[in-house]
């Protein structure tokens, strides 16, 4: 008997390059062991009706044909359920698959017929559920933009502009980690369970995704050199070593935000919140990683 697969799809992520009917045809070529139960997203409600059927279906392992936001609306669906979770990146961005090593659509199909399956920590932020990053400041600000545009494909381009880092004013953050609290002041603060941007840059390069902890990187360049700097240790993977950034690993942290900084969370916008709660919850989910996650995981040891 042929195992059965939830197929969420987002049909608005992305460039819609892919259709639906194409993935179906691809899905049934590259997988012939599983029938396919598409279920289509429309914006609205889409958590509760994804765990509905998931409960009519019963799958076997669910896949998710989005981006980032996508990833977390089945993830905080299905959160009290154990199932095999793949990405398949249709996203503009796909920052979470390119954590987990899968940069296209062949790399899940492959990453399904090995069977990988990787525990996942996820971030309990306030109510929600973080699993790639989140952020307060610039980045934020960009996402927010982009929501109010048309054309999603033009977030990938917008997320690359890091320059406007540079003319962002630095804004002040209350941290308190195990009972210590401090003030950093920064440009961008980013709470971090994955390692890298969809564009690639290495956000947070020591970052596991499997160990229990989070970072919370604050950046803060001052000068043209710092800028420079900093663009380049990202693409390097040396970050942490730049002065103008500051990392914190940790298992809880509650971040204070007195000057109203907009707020996002693996891609959506949360508003201005005045106080976070950020929570580890080890091994929160099971995906399919591709070979290379293993890969990358040991060059960071
Ligand atoms: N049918 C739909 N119509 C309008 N919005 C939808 C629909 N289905 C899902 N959404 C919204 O799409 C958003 C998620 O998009 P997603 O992040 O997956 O794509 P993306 O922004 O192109 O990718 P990335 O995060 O990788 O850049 C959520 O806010 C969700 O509510």
């Amino acid at each position: 008997m042929r195992k059965v697969c939830l197929f969420v799809y987002n049909p608005i992520s992305g460039d819609n390059t892919i259709e639906r009917e194409e993935l179906i045809e691809k899905l049934d070529l590259k997988l012939p062991e599983y029938e396919a139960q598409v279920f289509e997203t429309t914006g609205e409600d889409d958590a509760i009706k994804i765990k509905m059927e998931f409960d009519r279906v019963r799958p076997d392992l669910v896949m998710i044909g989005g981006g980032d936001g996508t990833v977390k609306l089945v993830a905080m669906a299905l959160k009290e359920v154990e199932v095999p979770l793949c990405i398949v990146p249709l996203g503009s961005a796909n920052g979470l698959a390119k954590c987990m090593g899968i940069n296209t659509v062949e790399d899940a199909w492959e990453a399904i017929r090995n069977f990988n399956l990787h525990p996942i920590d996820a971030i309990r932020i306030n109510d929600e559920i973080c699993l790639h990053m989140a952020d307060f400041g610039f980045n934020a600000n960009l996402v927010k933009k982009f929501e109010s545009v048309d054309g999603r494909g033009m977030l990938a381009y917008i997320k690359s502009s890091l320059s406007e880092i540079f003319t962002t004013e630095p804004k002040v953050y209350r941290l308190n980690i195990d009972g210590q609290s401090r003030e950093v002041a920064a440009k961008m603060l980013v709470i971090a369970n994955g390692d890298q941007y969809g564009t690639g840059a290495l956000i947070n390069c020591r970052g596991k995704m499997d160990d229990g902890k989070f970072e919370i990187i604050a950046l803060n360049p001052e000068s043209a050199k710092d800028y420079i700097r900093m663009t380049l240790a990202m693409f390097k993977g040396d970050l942490e070593e730049q002065n103008s950034s500051n990392v914190f690993r940790c298992e809880t942290c509650e971040i204070e935000n007195p000057e109203e900084v907009e707020f996002q969370i693996d891609g959506e916008t949360m508003g201005k919140p005045s106080k976070v709660i950020a929570k580890i919850e080890k091994a929160a989910f099971q995906f399919l990683t591709s070979k290379q996650y293993a890969a990358c995981q040991k060059d960071l040891s």
